[in-house]
């Protein structure tokens, strides 16, 4: 129906933009793209379904996305990533652990605070109907 069209329009524009305040942060830069075989040779010998801040912006755009839960299923993906692929003691691993717990709490409390819930149930409800 037009009306469902609007609301899944509306949700995508609401994640473009919680996307864009992330991917404006520094902290948050190792996230933006897709991890590089060439800079992190065996990255994708351990970690089997990688996520990135981009790759979420293609999703929008390819409709993939029908309510803020399926978005934060990836979020929560980029997280998971970093900790399985960085677990060790030293600072390195240590600081892009801490940054993407901090990308999950941003995404979640974004979404917590601006999320309609009414919205974002008549979203999973479009869903569920197709
Ligand atoms: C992400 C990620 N997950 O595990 C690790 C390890 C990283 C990660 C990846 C990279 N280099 S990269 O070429 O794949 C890249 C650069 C810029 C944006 C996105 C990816 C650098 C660093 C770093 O800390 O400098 C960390």
């Amino acid at each position: 129906r037009e009306s469902e069209e609007a609301t899944l329009r509306e949700l995508r524009i609401f994640l473009r933009e919680v996307l864009s305040r992330i991917a404006l942060e520094r902290k948050f830069r190792n996230f933006a793209k897709a991890v590089d075989p060439e800079e992190v040779p065996d990255y994708f010998a351990v970690i089997k379904n990688p996520m990135d801040l981009s790759t979420m912006m293609n999703k929008i755009n390819m409709h993939e996305y029908t309510s803020a839960k399926d978005f934060l299923v990836d979020i929560d993906l980029i997280t998971s990533n970093a900790l399985e692929y960085n677990p060790d003691q030293d600072p390195s691993d240590r600081q892009i652990r801490n940054y993407a717990c901090e990308l999950k709490d941003m995404a979640y409390a974004i979404i917590d605070a601006e999320m309609d819930s009414d919205f974002e149930q008549t979203c999973v409800d479009i869903a569920t109907s197709r």
